[in-house]
């Protein structure tokens, strides 16, 4: 039975890794050097019925990559390929999958890592970090895998493990056309609801009907310039979109979280992938909030620096 290993045990990863655990499979993380020569404790998580099962697992690190049978990258967008580029050892053969938020990384992981089939999933599921350790998962959604590369192509059986321990899991061959789709929903909740502190579902409140409007105009036509052949109507795209804010409409989406908490967003692959691919249609509110949230994550890295 191949060995899971998750590069990144944030919320997401160790959810995935104890829905994974929890259908039998082997698992393993590849912690970050601050993990290095810490306690490493059980993993506690938190399931959506609000038991807590606990997870053991042997904690890897870089000198241990030429083992690593199956890569799962769980790290933000920002830190892939630094985590990437610290497994000098990982086996050509390896199978890497990404399932970071956000695009615009693909061509960098294709350079870094020419021979390894690469894969991307796209992953709808919700978790949340409490404490290190510590993790609740918030929310049940669908994953969709596919290949970054022709040799990824011939992984698809990993779907079968993956939507055993997921509830869901489906292959695609234009996993592209599901990170676009992600990526416009994202590209419209995250950076409203960081940028006015608020939970997803008050994005639906009469107050933030037009900047709403105004921001998913923009990312559609953006995001179906990208590949009209497969561009869903605006229409399915204002319903999609109205039916993760009403589903997730407790939450704070991850955006809003790293704003509120200090910490770097991904908005450079989520915003930013918007308006590098604009070409000439105007994207006056994606510029506006990718400038707001920037000038903010500058101000909270200056603060950090002097203290
Ligand atoms: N949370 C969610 O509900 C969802 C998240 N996603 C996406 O999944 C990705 C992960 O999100 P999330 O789990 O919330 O993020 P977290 O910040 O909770 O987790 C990321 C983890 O990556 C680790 N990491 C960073 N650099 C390295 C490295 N060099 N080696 C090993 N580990 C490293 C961090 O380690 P440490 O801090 O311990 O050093 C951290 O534990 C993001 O792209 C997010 O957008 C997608 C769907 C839902
Ligand atoms: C779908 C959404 C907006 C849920 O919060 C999300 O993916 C995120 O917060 O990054």
């Amino acid at each position: 039975m191949t060995e899971w290993t998750i590069l990144g045990a944030g919320a997401l990863g160790c959810v995935i890794a104890g829905q994974l655990h929890q259908t039998g499979e082997r698992v393993g993380f590849m912690l970050s050097e601050r993990h290095r020569g810490h306690f490493h404790p059980n993993l506690d998580l938190i399931t959506l019925s609000g038991r807590h099962q606990l997870i053991q697992s042997q904690p890897r690190f870089p000198e241990h990559a030429r083992k690593v049978e199956c890569l799962l990258v769980f790290t933000k967008a920002y830190h892939v390929l630094e985590a990437l580029q610290e497994l000098q050892h990982l086996p050509k053969s390896t199978p890497v999958i990404l399932f970071n938020n956000g695009m615009g990384l693909s061509e960098q992981v294709k350079a870094l890592l020419p021979d390894n089939p690469l894969l991307v999933g796209v992953c709808s599921h919700g978790a949340m970090k409490e404490q290190d350790w510590l993790v609740r998962h918030t929310g049940k959604g669908d994953t969709w895998l596919g290949p970054l590369n022709e040799a990824g192509k011939a992984w698809q059986h990993l779907i079968k493990p993956l939507a055993k321990a997921l509830n869901h899991c489906e292959w695609s061959d234009d996993i592209a056309l599901h990170q676009r789709r992600k990526l416009a929903v994202n590209a419209v909740i995250n950076p409203l609801t960081a940028q006015y502190n608020i939970s997803n579902g008050q994005l639906a409140e009469p107050r933030f009907k037009e900047a709403v409007e105004q921001l998913s105009d923009e990312v559609y036509q953006v995001i179906s310039n990208l590949d009209a052949s497969s561009a869903e109507s605006r229409e399915d795209f204002r319903r999609r979109l109205a039916q993760v804010i009403e589903l997730t409409a407790a939450n704070h989406s991850s955006m809003q979280q790293d704003v509120t908490h200090g910490r770097k967003s991904e908005i450079d692959y989520i915003t930013g992938y918007i308006l590098q691919h604009a070409e000439g249609i105007p994207v006056p509110v994606n510029q506006q909030l990718y400038d707001e949230i920037k000038n903010r994550e500058m101000h909270k890295t200056k603060l950090a620096a002097q203290n």
